[in-house]
């Protein structure tokens, strides 16, 4: 009889009993056995690695800002995704920092068009698609065709980073508005009411956040009357070009076999998209945080995803989720490097002859 030499699965069971045999009481590490368990999980090893890991930043922008939905300029998506490759945002400093490599790709900024092929950016454009998304307030934002090669482009960028050699990924955003259209997918796809997901996002006023809420009930409403049966057309309504790339990317990324780690509300919206596209492709992420976004906590629970830190963060551009890459590194040591009980048993009896 010929025997099956493929290797047997690494269960949940023999991860426990691992993580139990190190030199602690069991679950005295508390969290961080939790993440440890993940990346056993995930890699499939008791082994698991950190790095090398890389972050990914895709910026877009969104017609719907002309509603009023933002305190801030679409001008400054451009501005801001210019500084994260010039090394001077809060995600380069922290990807500096977390020992992280990092890449911006402008997917569909208002003027990306017209920059795509000026070298002088570190900023990548080749994959830019849409000179923003549409005013989901008065017209789908997407068509699905566009959807469909957003998803594509951000399936393309997880084949591009895992031949690369990369084995940990988070994707973070940046576009001014982006909290819109993340907010109507949380509603969309957890079936909760506009006004429970929506937030402040990058400083909206008592008015501006009025509007929103109004903005992303009524678009949302407008999204269900496609019926679930057509899944792609409600999502096109109110979706965004880089939350299309990053939906792509992270299931892509999950059927690659990486690590991903998920950032902020933005990001996790995506993800929202990225399970109901393809499903369990979340058995692959791990939620860095829960940003301060109400929608963000709603969006995690379903994904059943336990965010591992609440430091009230609603930056984006990947921030969260490169502040649990030295957690991460953390998690790896205690497999690598701990003893066992049974050696600190051994070493009694002999203490004691
Ligand atoms: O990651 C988050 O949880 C988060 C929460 C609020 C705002 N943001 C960032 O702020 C921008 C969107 O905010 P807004 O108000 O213009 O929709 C966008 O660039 C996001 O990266 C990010
Ligand atoms: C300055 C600024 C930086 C950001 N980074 C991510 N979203 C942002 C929004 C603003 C406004």
């Amino acid at each position: 009889m010929s025997q099956d030499h493929r290797p047997q699965p690494l269960t949940n069971q023999v991860i426990r009993e691992h993580l139990a045999s190190l030199a602690k009481p069991p679950g005295s590490l508390g969290r961080l056995e939790d993440l440890a368990f993940e990346l056993c999980r995930i890699q499939q090893t008791l082994r698991p690695v950190s790095s090398p890991r890389k972050l990914i930043v895709f910026g877009g922008d969104h017609g719907v800002i002309s509603e009023g939905v933002t305190a801030w300029p679409g001008e400054i998506t451009q501005i801001m995704l210019d500084t994260i490759a010039k090394g001077k945002a809060a995600s380069s400093a922290l990807a500096m920092a977390t020992s992280t490599s990092l890449e911006v790709f402008d997917v569909g900024s208002f003027r990306g068009g017209a920059l795509r092929h000026q070298g002088s950016s570190s900023v990548r454009r080749d994959y830019w698609m849409l000179p923003g998304s549409r005013n989901l307030a008065q017209q789908p934002a997407m068509t699905v065709d566009e959807l469909e090669q957003g998803l594509t482009a951000g399936r393309q960028i997880a084949r591009e980073v895992a031949a690369q050699g990369f084995r940990i990924v988070a994707g973070g955003e940046m576009g001014i508005g982006n909290t819109t259209p993340a907010a109507c997918l949380t509603s969309l796809i957890c079936n909760e009411s506009g006004a429970l997901v929506v937030g402040r996002g990058a400083g909206a006023d008592d008015e501006t956040l009025q509007r929103k809420t109004q903005v992303v009930t009524q678009a949302v409403e407008r999204a269900r009357q496609h019926g679930t049966g057509q899944l792609r057309k409600q999502l096109a309504e109110v979706t965004g070009v880089e939350l299309a790339t990053l939906a792509g990317f992270f299931a892509e990324s999950s059927q690659l076999g990486m690590v991903v780690i998920l950032d902020g509300f933005i990001a996790t919206a995506a993800a929202l998209m990225a399970e109901v596209l393809w499903p369990e492709s979340r058995r692959n992420w791990i939620a860095a945080h829960c940003s301060t976004e109400p929608g963000h906590a709603i969006a995690l629970k379903f994904l059943q995803l336990d965010p591992f830190l609440n430091w009230q963060m609603r930056l984006g551009e990947g921030t969260g989720a490169l502040l649990l890459m030295p957690m991460l590194d953390a998690a790896c040591a205690i497999l690598s490097e701990m003893t066992t009980i049974a050696q600190l048993q051994t070493e009694l009896v002999h203490s004691r002859t």
